[in-house]
């Protein structure tokens, strides 16, 4: 069974179809890199997978739990999705320790001193176990994105999403992010990550999503499994972003 399957899934604003029959099987392990112009859709569908936005039409499946079924608890779905966006969200007020154990604390109950071994933990697989009492505007971006990215660790998610994680960041800082996802994709972890960026998202994805108009396609795929048929419109993106 895949671990996230979205199923002819459909996602308006209004009048606005922002995901069009949106169909994509993700398996354990599998890097999806998802690229595709500004309005596309691809943050959309991050919010949609972690429940953060409702859909209209189609399923929305994570581990088995359907996501868009109104009996599901969607607190304990986010702990099984992290999700990281382009502009870190740390609470300015904490800590790096106060915010990595805030979750691990009120959802799962943990008490302080086992939040923060927790705490130790992730931020030494981002690299950062020195900061752990750092507020975060004494972090550089590079470094807010990691902590970030170490909270969502501490729920211990199955799978983690990133929102164009580095594209807030200045190009120096980016490898640092990058070398953070690298380690994760190592240890097997499964992750849907969108990116401006075609090299990045072939470097990096074990499999290529393109995103255009709230219609997804994939590179290689066989014809059999195209998520969506390749209209003009399509072909025209594919053509600006692949040459
Ligand atoms: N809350 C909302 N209400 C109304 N329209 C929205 C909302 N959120 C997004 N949209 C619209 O949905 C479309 C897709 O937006 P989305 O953010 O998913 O695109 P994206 O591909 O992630 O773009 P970007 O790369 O700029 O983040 C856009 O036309 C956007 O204006």
């Amino acid at each position: 069974m895949a671990l996230v399957e979205l199923n002819h899934v459909t996602k308006r604003y209004g009048a606005l179809t922002v995901l069009d029959d949106v169909s994509l099987s993700v398996q354990k392990g599998e890097i999806i890199a998802v690229i595709g112009r500004s309005g596309s859709g691809k943050s959309t569908m991050l919010r949609c997978i972690n429940g953060l936005e409702r859909i209209q039409g189609g399923d929305i499946t994570v581990d088995g739990v359907r996501v868009n079924d109104p009996a599901t608890n969607l607190r304990n779905l986010r702990q099984q999705v992290g999700i990281v966006f382009q502009s870190f969200n740390l609470f300015p007020h904490l800590s790096v320790a106060g915010n990595i154990t805030l979750a691990p604390r009120v959802v799962k109950g943990k008490d302080p001193g086992m939040a923060r071994e927790v705490a130790l933990d992730v931020l030494r697989r981002v690299g950062l176990e020195d900061k752990i009492d750092a507020f975060p505007d004494e972090l550089s971006g590079g470094q807010q994105q990691r902590v970030a990215i170490a909270r969502s660790l501490a729920m211990d998610p199955q799978v983690m999403l990133f929102d164009e994680v580095t594209s807030a960041l200045d190009p120096e800082l980016t490898g640092e992010v990058i070398k953070v996802l690298e380690a994760m994709a190592n240890k097997g972890m499964t992750m849907i990550l969108v990116t401006h960026e075609i090299g990045f998202a072939r470097r990096f994805g074990s499999r290529v999503v393109f995103m255009h108009q709230g219609r997804i396609w994939e590179e290689g795929a066989a014809a059999a499994t195209l998520a969506s048929p390749r209209t003009p419109e399509l072909e025209t993106f594919l053509n600006a972003v692949l040459h």
